[in-house]
């Protein structure tokens, strides 16, 4: 079931301090760990009593998530595959029903591994749900792509698309900026609002990668997809959430801003942006 507050903002602090901690204090033990645990056995001590937290939190929520498991399968009487009943699947119920192969004798896993998967699918969670964040970042990708074109592409053999025949050897362009503004794929194309990547907008659940569809594609899809896709993400996130957190943006009077776009290496701004930056106060 849902949980209040309290417990949320104390998972969220124990998440943290943990994280905190084996980014700082653990990389010793990278080193000769066989010397390095005596060496900093505080540290050690810390990063255990760190963890000990995380199970205190946890074990009691995955145990109420397996008794809740055994009625629903008594009271139905036979194991319902999940899709027939009303109970919502989640990642802890994953967990239980896992059986390790024949090598571990068919085991469930333990308290410590669920624990420690727990922890780590909060940690990979936490940015990937910044879903506001993301939405900003991908609206930003849409409708302003850093390069309109891909590198070019050459057919290795003929292929009939859409009643054209693309013959061997030709060049290929792909045009990333016009998908972005297709009318009859989105919402009024040409306006910029990220909304239409949360829940019910047009965008919502669109795939960049373009393993499903592509309505989008600012970083290529397929075989020669950007290899920096993860890291451009990740990256574009944390600067635009760094951004808005540490200063409010003022417009400067009489200098309005401008999307209008020029080519460069990339695409960029044909008049950069000005702005009034104010620190933030932290009182
Ligand atoms: C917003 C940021 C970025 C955008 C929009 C972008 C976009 C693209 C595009 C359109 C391509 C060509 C794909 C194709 O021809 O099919 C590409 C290729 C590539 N990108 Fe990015 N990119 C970005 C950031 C990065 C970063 C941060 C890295 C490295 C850390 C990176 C590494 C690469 C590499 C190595 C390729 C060549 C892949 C190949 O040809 O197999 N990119 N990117």
């Amino acid at each position: 079931e849902r949980l209040d507050e309290a417990s949320v903002r104390a998972v969220g602090a124990a998440q943290r301090d943990w994280l905190l901690y084996v980014a700082r204090k653990t990389s010793v033990f990278a080193f000769w760990p066989a010397v390095t645990k005596h060496l900093f056995r505080g540290r050690l001590k810390m990063g255990l009593a760190l963890r000990r937290r995380q199970k205190e939190l946890f074990l009691p929520l995955i145990d109420a998530r397996w008794e809740r498991k055994k009625q629903i399968n008594r009271g139905a009487g036979v194991v319902l595959p999940m899709a027939e009943t009303t109970f919502e699947h989640s990642y802890v119920d994953t967990l239980l029903d896992i059986k390790l192969p024949e090598e571990e004798a068919g085991r469930a896993l333990t308290d410590d591994e669920m624990v420690i998967l727990c922890s780590e699918f909060l940690i990979a969670g936490t940015d990937t749900t910044a879903t506001g964040l993301k939405a900003v970042v991908l609206e930003g990708l849409r409708r302003h792509p850093p390069a309109h074109f891909l590198l070019p592409h050459k057919a290795m053999e003929d292929m009939e698309i859409d009643g054209y025949l693309i013959p061997k050897g030709a060049t290929v362009n792909f045009m990333v900026a016009e998908m972005g503004r297709d009318e009859r794929e989105w919402e009024k194309p040409m306006e910029f609002v990220p909304e239409r990547f949360l829940p019910g907008g047009d965008g919502e659940g669109v795939d960049v990668a373009g393993s499903r569809e592509i309505r989008m594609m600012p970083f290529g899809v397929g075989r020669r997809i950007c290899a920096g896709l993860g890291v451009a993400m990740l990256h574009l996130e944390y600067f635009v959430a760094n951004l808005v957190n540490e200063f409010e943006w003022r417009e400067v009077p009489g200098d309005e801003v401008d999307f209008a776009e020029k080519p460069e290496f990339t695409v960029v701004m044909a008049n950069p942006l000005s702005a009034r930056l104010v620190p933030r106060s932290r009182s």
